[in-house]
């Protein structure tokens, strides 16, 4: 196995984890989607989950969001069990949560709002969330006069200044271009490494889950899917995400890990296949 990487043995830390899930069993009317997965996200940590389709990556995270309560097993976050929303965690999918009818200022700023910060301070705060996202002179535009990018950047604003402990991103920048994708990585990587604050990051991409993550988890075809894989990713940071691809080290972890999920995406295969 290459040195930038190590299997990683749960458990044996000192604070209590941001998100720990315990023996987690997911079931949708009579098909279990995940059975049995423990998985803890230590505070601070960049965790990147990959797996083949339908393996179940989004419903782990919308147990660690408390939309979907478990079956059976325990979500614990920051070391008390989790009921109902998770409140600590903000969120970014796939698909823009932006309001049409809301400039980009006004987007960012709503989350303060509604939680009874002052317009004129929720405005100031979210004038510079503009300028951090680059976005400085789009702040009056309405979402459809943005780009897919640009509303990413905004929605990535929405979600950071409202601080939360824990960040979930369920494949955030699927829907974008190639180098955008590359362009959001970098961006995402900048305003995270300022606090480092616990990301759990749904993907499909083995790419972009090596070259973001601290950790990558790779989880088993379903039915009854489970954590297969669990590897330490010590690249070093900061990291530029076009330059670390052209690594050997990032070469080798990524035939490592390939390895072990070229399996489980045949295995997906041959289960579509048979439906
Ligand atoms: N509400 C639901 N009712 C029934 N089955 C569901 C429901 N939500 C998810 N599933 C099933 O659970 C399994 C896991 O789904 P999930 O969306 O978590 O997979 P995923 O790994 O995120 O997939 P993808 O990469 O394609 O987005 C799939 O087989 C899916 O069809």
């Amino acid at each position: 196995m290459p040195e930038a990487i190590k299997q990683v043995r749960i458990g044996d830390r000192a604070l209590p984890p941001a998100v720990k899930l315990n023996d987690v069993s997911v079931v949708f009317n009579n098909f279990t989607a995940v059975k049995k997965a423990d998985l803890e996200v230590p505070a601070g940590q960049f965790l990147a989950i990959v797996g083949p389709t339908g393996c179940g990556k989004s419903t782990l995270l919308n147990v660690a969001a408390g939309l979907l309560p478990p079956a059976s097993g325990t979500c614990e976050i920051f070391g008390h069990p989790l009921s109902g929303i998770n409140h600590e965690a903000g969120y970014l999918f796939q698909s823009d949560s932006l309001m049409p009818w809301k400039t980009a200022i006004d987007n960012i700023a709503i989350g303060l709002e509604i939680r009874g910060v002052k317009r004129q301070d929720a405005l100031n705060q979210s004038r510079e969330w503009l300028a951090r996202v680059g976005l400085q002179s789009f702040g009056n535009r309405y979402p459809h006069q943005l780009s897919g990018g640009q509303r990413k950047r905004i929605g990535l604003a929405q979600v950071l200044i409202l601080n939360p402990k824990l960040i979930l991103m369920d494949e955030p920048f699927g829907p974008l271009d190639a180098q955008t994708q590359v362009l959001m990585g970098d961006l995402l990587l900048k305003l995270w490494s300022r606090d480092r604050k616990a990301v759990m990051f749904v993907t499909h991409d083995l790419e972009e889950a090596i070259t973001l993550a601290d950790r990558v988890i790779i989880i088993s075809a379903g039915p009854a899917s489970h954590v297969k894989g669990d590897y330490l990713i010590n690249l070093p940071r900061p990291r530029n995400l076009q330059e670390i691809r052209l690594t050997t080290e990032f070469a080798e972890i990524h035939r490592t890990l390939w390895n072990d999920l070229k399996e489980e995406v045949l295995k997906a295969y041959e289960q579509g296949d048979k439906s």
